[in-house]
């Protein structure tokens, strides 16, 4: 039963939350279950009243368009390290290939060719990450962007907090029961800009801006402009929802909940209803931010997600592994 008051709305058949009386502590168990619930049903929440002022978005936004203006040599002046494990810095167009349970290297550059991932990203974590240090531009060049970046990280890592929360209080065990395996912020804060491309190449998949796939953390926070494209498997297309932040499950929480939660398979296409006169789809703009468990940390199942008739399916399992394995996979 979804808690009416705090479900607001639908987006196709994703619930649109409202988290303002979670963080006022007016209803908190209700916004728990209602997040729970559409986790379970969906793999994916719209999140409004989350908490994070819509300014703030929106000045992230603007860094973002103004990073991408920038040159490509300029954008290469922090380039993404050829391994694939070290994520940060600028990946140019079609670098990166997005794909599920590929894992080898011969067919993800068959996949590549085949139909290219038309996005370019800018990546950064915590500063004083030894395992994944930033790599920003030089001084001189945009300066404010670091700043604001790592300004974000953080403003994202309040929410994640209180989502963390309200997850353990939808799943019946103690509230900071996820925040102790989270503690580090070992969380990537991700800028995509997807070009404007012929919709009809896109729609007959030559090319792609984001493959089929499923992310591979605990929970992704994805902020996204008004473009849309997208779309969440089974069978549903998602519309962006306004002033809302778009919250999914990731592989790692699936597998921690005993596959309880959904992580769902999603893709970025073609905007529905959005061409330009000359057959162009217009450039989007979208910034997930990834949120993963300390890599030094070993997580069992949730404890309230087994039982004697629903046993254990996996074994325990450190973050680092399983994601170091994940991102090299996709590089
Ligand atoms: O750009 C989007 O809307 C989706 C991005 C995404 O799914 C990802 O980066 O994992
Ligand atoms: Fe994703």
């Amino acid at each position: 039963m979804l808690a009416k008051g705090v479900t607001v709305g639908q987006a196709g058949v994703i619930s649109v939350v409202d988290f303002g009386p979670f963080l006022d502590n007016s209803a908190k168990q209700q916004v728990a279950d209602a997040i729970v619930q559409s986790f379970k049903d969906t793999g994916f929440v719209y999140l409004i009243n989350h908490g994070l002022p819509q300014e703030k978005v929106d000045e992230m936004f603007g860094w973002s368009k103004r990073f991408f203006e920038q040159p490509a040599d300029v954008k290469l002046l922090a380039p993404h390290p050829a391994n694939g494990s070290h994520h940060r810095g600028y990946s140019a167009p079609g670098v990166e290939k997005v794909v599920r349970d590929v894992f080898d290297a011969d067919e993800l550059k068959k996949r590549r060719a085949k139909a290219p991932d038309v996005k370019e990203s800018f990546e950064s974590g915590r500063e004083d990450d030894k395992l994944m240090p930033n790599i920003w531009l030089p001084d001189s060049v945009l300066p404010g962007f670091k700043e604001a970046c790592i300004d974000f990280f953080w403003s994202c890592r309040e929410i994640e907090l209180s989502f963390l929360r309200a997850l353990a209080l939808g799943l019946a065990v103690s509230e900071d029961y996820f925040l102790q395996y989270h503690a580090a912020a070992d969380n990537q804060l991700r800028l995509l800009h997807y070009p404007s491309v012929p919709v009809e190449r896109l729609q007959n998949d030559e090319v792609t801006r984001i493959g089929a796939h499923t992310d591979f953390c605990t929970v992704t926070f994805l902020f996204q402009d008004n473009v849309g494209g997208l779309e969440v498997e089974d069978p549903n297309s998602t519309a962006p929802v306004e002033g809302a932040v778009v919250v999914n499950a990731g592989d790692f929480l699936q597998r921690w909940s005993n596959d309880t939660l959904r992580s769902t398979v999603h893709r970025v296409r073609a905007p529905p209803n959005l061409v330009t006169e000359d057959g162009m789809t217009p450039e989007r703009y979208s910034i997930p931010y990834f949120c993963a468990a300390d890599f030094n940390t070993i997580v069992d199942s949730v404890p309230s997600t087994y039982s004697a008739e629903r046993p254990k399916k996996y074994k325990p399992i450190s973050a680092a592994q399983y994601i170091m394995e994940r991102l090299a996979a996709n590089y």
